[in-house]
């Protein structure tokens, strides 16, 4: 029996602005935060069983009911014993590199090419949209990466409008915190209450709402914004603590890598408007 398999990455994304608006009564925040995609990721390999078990490779720090991969594979085999559709076991490994709860959305994007790659193998019985509708439940940030294009979002971030950004190379610095994404949400002195954008958004003024916060909570990152700005503009993306700089050609953010203090993790990467993980499962815009 030949069992089939894939590898799809899981890109990281960024936040290149993030104004949160209001909130919820649910507590959840409006954001419009504009995300692109990295040429960078986790990697995911999905074997086919023969059974219908779905088995993901332990994960150190994360236990595996807790693993939005394991998550959404049982998510979308519900969803397809529920309609009746045929679908095998898997296995699932991951080649991680994303630092967890770093703001570059790992987990999430975990999530949605688990999502993407078991539909693709099930005989694609789902739309796009109906996957975004189920992965919002693992997290805000999965439906852009089942999108798959870089987009304006408003919402919790899940109500999304396609943009073209122009290629730019960017030095991603990880300051070595875990920041947890509901502490800062839930934190008293969050900014959360920005003016809405105008309809001309590319020439407002652009921002990370989270960051005074963030600063002022976790000193490494103020650092590492500091210290990045002898580049470039620099800007924390999501709720941290992932900085980034922006920089016209990859020999430019080459450098300034060069140069990091030992005591932070960084990797250089070009953005792209679409996902390489619909690239590489060969799914079309
Ligand atoms: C902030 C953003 C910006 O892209 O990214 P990260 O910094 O996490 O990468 C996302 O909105 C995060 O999405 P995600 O990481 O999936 O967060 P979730 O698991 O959905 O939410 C974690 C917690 O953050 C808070 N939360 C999240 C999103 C949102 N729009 N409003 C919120 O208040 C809620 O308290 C929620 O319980
Ligand atoms: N496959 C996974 N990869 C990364 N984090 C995961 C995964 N499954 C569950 N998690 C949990 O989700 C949390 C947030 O994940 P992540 O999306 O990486 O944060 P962020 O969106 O801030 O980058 C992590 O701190 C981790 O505890």
């Amino acid at each position: 029996m030949n069992l089939e398999t894939l590898s799809a990455i899981a890109p990281a994304k960024l936040n290149l602005f993030l104004h949160i608006t209001g909130r919820r009564d649910d507590g959840y925040h409006e954001l419009e935060t504009l995300f692109t995609f990295l040429n960078y990721g986790d990697t995911l390999h999905f074997k086919e069983r023969p059974d219908q078990e779905i088995v993901v490779a332990p994960m150190p720090g994360v236990a595996n009911s807790d693993n939005l991969i394991y998550r959404a594979a049982r998510m979308l085999q519900q969803r397809y014993e529920e309609l009746g559709y045929a679908h095998k076991g898997v296995d699932i490994s991951i080649d991680k590199v994303l630092p967890m709860g770093g703001g570059v959305g790992g987990g999430s994007s975990d999530a949605a090419t688990t999502l993407l790659a078991l539909n693709k193998m099930w005989q694609q019985r789902l739309s796009l949209a109906q996957l975004a509708e189920l992965g919002v439940s693992l997290g805000a940030d999965v439906p852009v990466f089942i999108h798959g294009y870089s987009a304006l979002a408003r919402g919790i971030g899940e109500q999304l409008h396609t943009v073209e950004l122009p290629e730019r190379w960017y030095l991603v610095v990880h300051p070595q915190v875990h920041i947890s994404t509901a502490a800062v949400f839930t934190h008293p002195d969050l900014i959360r209450d920005s003016e809405k954008l105008p309809e001309q958004w590319q020439v407002a003024e652009q921002r990370n709402d989270c960051e005074p916060l963030v600063k002022k909570l976790y000193s490494e990152v103020e650092k590492t914004l500091m210290w990045l700005l002898k580049y470039a503009p620099s800007r924390m993306t999501g709720t941290g603590a992932c900085c980034f700089a922006e920089f016209e050609n990859e020999q430019a953010a080459r450098n300034a890598l060069e140069k990091l203090p030992e005591k932070w993790h960084g990797f250089i990467a070009k953005n792209l408007n679409k996902s390489p993980a619909h690239t590489a499962l060969g799914l079309e815009k």
